[in-house]
């Protein structure tokens, strides 16, 4: 296979994930854009983790609520607990991997607020303990998962919101979890701000 070729499959791979998961993550994606945008109404505030390319993702859509989307209007508290790497290698050292998003979740999450959880697998440990902490705080989840939606899944309560993409493999669950962001994103500014 020359490289056109296999860079079209990658790129009709992918078109073919998206078309997929349009109809059946179009109405958890209203849900989760209506509970976000209520939740910021309301000056709560929207946590975000994930790892690898999902810690990427979340801080991607916190930039996007903090600094702006796509209209002028004014930056909206969503925080990434990715990114302070003495945060994150001290709690790794002093207490364990798994703990380095829960632990900032138990210190700043509110009753009321939202956690996003990216995880592609839906089963990275460090993301689920984060989970639990936000229900321990009150705070409600909005998941971005694929596969089956691993272990996360049997963590969530009712009024959490999953957004389950329909596929196996790791690069095509992030490019539509990309997708599904900016959807959020651009939901979140028409709920409030209109246009
Ligand atoms: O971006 C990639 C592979 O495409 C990797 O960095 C990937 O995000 C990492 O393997 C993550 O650790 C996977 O975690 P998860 O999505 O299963 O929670
Ligand atoms: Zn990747």
């Amino acid at each position: 296979m020359d490289h056109h070729e296999r860079i079209a499959q990658q790129f009709h791979e992918s078109i073919r994930t998206k078309q997929k998961a349009l109809d059946r993550l179009s109405p958890g994606i209203a849900a989760a854009a209506a509970l976000m945008a209520d939740t910021l109404q309301r000056e709560g505030k929207i946590l975000a983790c994930g790892n690898g390319g999902s810690a990427g993702d979340a801080q991607h859509f916190s930039s996007e609520l903090l600094n702006r989307f796509e209209m002028e209007r004014p930056g909206l508290p969503g925080l990434a607990l990715t990114t302070d790497s003495s945060t994150l290698t001290s709690i790794a050292n002093d207490y364990a991997f798994r703990e380095v998003f829960a632990r900032q979740v138990r210190a700043l999450a509110h009753d009321g607020d939202v956690l996003l959880a990216i995880s592609t697998s839906g089963n990275s440990e460090n993301v689920i303990a984060a989970i639990d902490a936000a229900h321990e705080r009150g705070a409600r989840i909005v998941a971005l998962t694929g596969h089956d939606g691993g272990a996360m899944a049997a963590h969530l309560s009712e009024n959490d919101v999953e957004i389950r993409v329909p596929a196996q493999i790791t690069a095509r669950i992030q490019e539509v979890h990309l997708l599904v962001i900016h959807c959020l994103c651009d939901l979140i500014d028409r709920q409030l701000f209109g246009g």
